[in-house]
């Protein structure tokens, strides 16, 4: 099968990391183990929730991660790291343990997406290219559901690849906005590399290029008589393209005994034009002519269209889905949370002036808790020996009201992370992309609340914590409270 990736990525990187990695090297014992956990802080566009996104990728990077002789020359040529360093660093392979959330779940800001327990360096040096991928996947993902969620049952095609940040972003990004929940992609490596179903119509210049429209239609119908698609705007949607639609449907089409599968629509008011097309396509017996549109289409202009009444049957969405135009950052981050001294473990939890910033030390566990009919309740953070019965009258810290005293009953606890990565191997086969995409509907569909998923002042989904992990949490706050003084 064709590979996006036969780039060695080891070196996507920041700097400081490689520096860090050095600088560990000869001073700390690199072969205990730490704790990193991947999270991020705010849902996009003010959002219920976000989708978790990129796994797959960051799996595949870990298992190749290695520096060949022109990485460590490069190194070298640095003059920050000693010979001894590149030496070791010849040899690197990562040996580390990797749970994470399934891709496709649905998450919420600061609970642990990907927790890698590594040899120190091993951990360290993976930051930026683990961030970078789920940064983006997730990102994407989740704006791409907005857009479909926004679209009520019609089609979405991703038609973004010219205006990504470059090719990757086209690529994964597309690849992204199918687990979000588009039906199709323009762009044809992301058909080819993931499976996604491709689709398209056609550009201007094709109509351009013919001396009149209707000879760029019949052209184009004559070759594609079962899917043409004829873009109708270049010169007068109503005077000219539909009418130019009609003749060909007519002239060029019924004789082969086929109809027009569609027309698009790119410019000027798009809910007013596709009434009119479609009252001029009805007029002509053409009902099963669909009308697509496309033109800076977002979640919000595609509701508005809805609202005025556009008869559309499936939207182009590129720029403002490739690009999150509206929110483009997803801001996860990835934090030291326990250092491991043999048999010890020493959690570490990072302070801030703000609340939300003071980081979820230690190891943990991640449950989802389901009430009686299946609806997600809230997550629970734990410590890794706890198995919380939530079937009788279970108690837990609602962290943000840690006075008030809330419990779980007659509900069920599921465990969010499962392992991927087990000292360096892979020891999980991966799903196909389609079956990650029908698990984020089937999420959204069964178990995510609609209060959670609307687009303004969503429900806050909660994240509490087991009173144990909870006073550990506050134990090591006070702790730790002073040590940064000089
Ligand atoms: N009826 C509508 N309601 C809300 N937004 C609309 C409507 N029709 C089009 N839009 C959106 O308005 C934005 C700009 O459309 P506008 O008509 O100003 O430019 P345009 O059609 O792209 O012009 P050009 O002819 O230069 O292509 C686009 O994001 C488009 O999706
Ligand atoms: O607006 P977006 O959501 O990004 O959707 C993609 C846009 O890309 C194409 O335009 P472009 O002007 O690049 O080419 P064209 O000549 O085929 O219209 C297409 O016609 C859409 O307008
Ligand atoms: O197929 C299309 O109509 C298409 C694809 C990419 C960008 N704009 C339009």
């Amino acid at each position: 099968m064709k590979q996006m990736d036969t780039r060695n990525l080891s070196m996507v990187m920041d700097l400081y990391e490689m520096t860090m990695a050095n600088g560990y090297f000869h001073t700390a014992d690199i072969y205990d183990p730490v704790t990193f956990d991947v999270f991020y802080r705010k849902n996009p566009d003010g959002g219920g929730f976000a989708i978790f996104a990129g796994l797959e990728q960051v799996l595949d990077y870990l298992e190749g991660l290695h520096f060949g002789p022109e990485d460590i020359d490069y190194l070298r040529s640095l003059r920050l790291y000693d010979e001894k360093f590149l030496e070791w660093l010849a040899h690197f392979r990562f040996t580390g343990t990797v749970t994470a959330m399934p891709e496709g779940t649905i998450v919420y800001p600061n609970e642990p997406l990907v927790t890698i327990n590594a040899p120190l360096i091993e951990a360290q040096l993976v930051e930026t290219a683990i961030l970078a991928q789920i940064n983006h996947q997730s990102l994407i993902a989740t704006k791409a559901r907005r857009i479909v969620q926004a679209a009520k049952g019609r089609a979405v095609s991703d038609f973004g690849a010219r205006r990504a940040h470059n090719m990757d972003a086209a690529v994964y990004g597309a690849r992204a906005a199918y687990i979000g929940g588009v039906n199709s992609t323009a762009t044809v490596l992301a058909g080819q590399l993931f499976g996604i179903p491709v689709s398209g119509t056609m550009a201007h210049s094709w109509v351009m290029y013919f001396d009149d429209e209707y000879t760029a239609f019949k052209h184009f119908a004559e070759i594609y008589p079962d899917q043409a698609v004829l873009l109708v705007d270049t010169y007068n949607v109503l005077t000219s393209g539909v009418p130019n639609a009609i003749r060909v449907a007519k002239e060029v089409l019924e004789p082969m005994g086929k109809r027009l599968a569609g027309i698009r629509l790119d410019s000027g008011d798009l809910a007013y034009l596709s009434k009119e097309a479609r009252r001029m396509l009805d007029d002509a017996g053409l009902t099963d002519c669909r009308i697509v549109v496309s033109n800076s289409l977002d979640e919000y202009t595609i509701r508005s269209l809805l609202d005025q009444g556009g008869c559309i049957d499936s939207f182009g969405v590129g720029e403002r889905l490739i690009t999150a135009k509206s929110d483009p950052v997803f801001g996860g981050v990835y934090k030291l949370t326990a250092v491991h001294h043999g048999q010890a473990c020493r959690p570490k939890i990072k302070l801030s002036e703000s609340f939300e910033k003071i980081t979820n030390p230690g190891r943990k566990k991640i449950w989802r808790i389901y009430d009686a009919i299946g609806h997600a309740r809230a997550d629970l953070l734990t410590n890794p020996d706890e198995k919380p019965d939530v079937r009788t009258e279970y108690v837990f810290v609602d962290p943000e009201k840690p006075w008030k005293r809330s419990h779980f009953s007659h509900c069920t606890a599921k465990e969010l992370h499962q392992t991927y990565i087990q000292q360096g191997k892979r020891v999980q086969t991966l799903p196909a992309l389609s079956d990650i995409r029908a698990y984020v509907q089937d999420q959204l569909r069964h178990e995510i609340w609609p209060e959670e998923q609307r687009f303004e002042n969503p429900h806050h989904h909660y994240l509490d914590m087991s009173p144990a992990y909870y006073e550990m949490k506050m134990n090591l706050l006070r702790q730790t409270r002073g040590q940064g003084s000089l």
